[in-house]
């Protein structure tokens, strides 16, 4: 049998993205496990207050709709406007980020906000910060430290509002060790810092997960919604998702299209078998030494 999601609401739904039905995308934040909820709780705390966050986690962990969710429950009246800093262009970095006057270059004709504008009143959602050109690190901060920007070109500085909410996936500490990222600009987001963990260190939200995207992607492809064998159900919890939320989405997207109908069985996964993944924990547990044994107790049991 499948398990349903606890009570307490850990879904937190998105009304919005009802709007948008090709979206999968932010239409809630299923979050069951304690650490999530620790998490969730702290998110409460820090989203009215509008001081800048920098959310640490791996590749797919929900970085991104943890943010939306700072967005939601910030109740700022401006958008969300998300940027992934790996796509910023090192030519026209500034422009894209800062916006330009009329022109400023040959083919500006007309002036623009730029991505920092465009999040007036709103939030502006930095993807990957550790990839922002470090000549624009300094300005970023400058922006948000004096709350208005230069647009290239321009002679008076405009006045913004924007909550900046970044993500990494990287320790940025390290990439201040390494002179790769502005450190001034580290001390201020790192004030604000949520650490989302991996799906493996939060194992009590995959089988929600997987319920969630169940029915998710039934609705859009018109399917009846099938159970989660307790043999799929236990391949699920025993893997270790290095692809965290993201991978279990694909998943059981995947999953729902081999499968033919009322159960998901193991073999819909295209995952390592049970068997094969407890032969590996073994295999690793073997390798360890007394003094990690004792401290793996000693993390189990706490
Ligand atoms: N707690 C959650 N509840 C529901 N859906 C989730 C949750 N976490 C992640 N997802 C879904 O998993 C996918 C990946 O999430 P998201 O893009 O927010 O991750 P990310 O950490 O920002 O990824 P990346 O590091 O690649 O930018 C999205 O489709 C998102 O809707």
């Amino acid at each position: 049998m499948s398990h349903p999601p606890q009570p307490g609401q850990p879904l937190l739904t998105f009304p919005e993205a009802d709007k948008s039905p090709l979206s999968i995308r932010a239409k809630a934040l299923v979050f069951v496990d304690a650490r999530s909820r620790q998490l969730r709780q702290q998110v409460q705390e820090l989203a009215p207050a509008g001081q800048a966050l920098l959310i640490f986690g791996e590749i797919g962990t929900g970085k991104e709709l943890l943010a939306r969710h700072v967005h939601r429950e910030s109740e700022r009246g401006g958008l969300f406007v998300a940027v992934n800093c790996g796509a910023i262009s090192p030519t026209w970095g500034e422009a894209e980020l800062f916006g330009h006057a009329a022109g400023a270059y040959a083919g500006a004709a007309s002036s623009r906000a730029g991505w920092f504008g465009s999040a007036n009143g709103g939030t502006l959602y930095l993807d990957e910060i550790g990839d922002l050109p470090l000549s624009l690190q300094g300005k970023l901060l400058a922006a948000l430290e004096n709350r208005e920007v230069l647009r290239l070109g321009a002679h008076q500085p405009t006045p913004v509002d924007v909550r900046l909410v970044a993500a990494t996936s990287i320790d940025l500490a390290q990439a201040v060790a390494a002179g790769k990222f502005n450190e001034r600009l580290y001390l201020y987001l790192n004030e604000g810092r949520l650490d989302l963990p991996a799906l493996r260190d939060r194992p009590g939200d995959i089988l929600p997960l997987a319920e969630y995207f169940l029915g998710l992607y039934t609705q859009r492809l018109g399917l009846e919604i099938p159970q989660i064998s307790d043999d799929a159900q236990q391949v699920l919890e025993l893997y270790a998702w290095p692809g965290n939320t993201r991978e279990l989405e694909n998943v059981i997207h995947f999953a729902l299209l081999v499968s033919s109908g009322e159960e998901i069985l193991p073999e819909h996964l295209n995952l390592p078998s049970a068997a094969a993944q407890l032969a590996l924990i073994e295999r690793q547990l073997l390798l360890l030494s007394a003094q990690q044994r004792e401290q793996l107790r000693q993390r189990l049991a706490s």
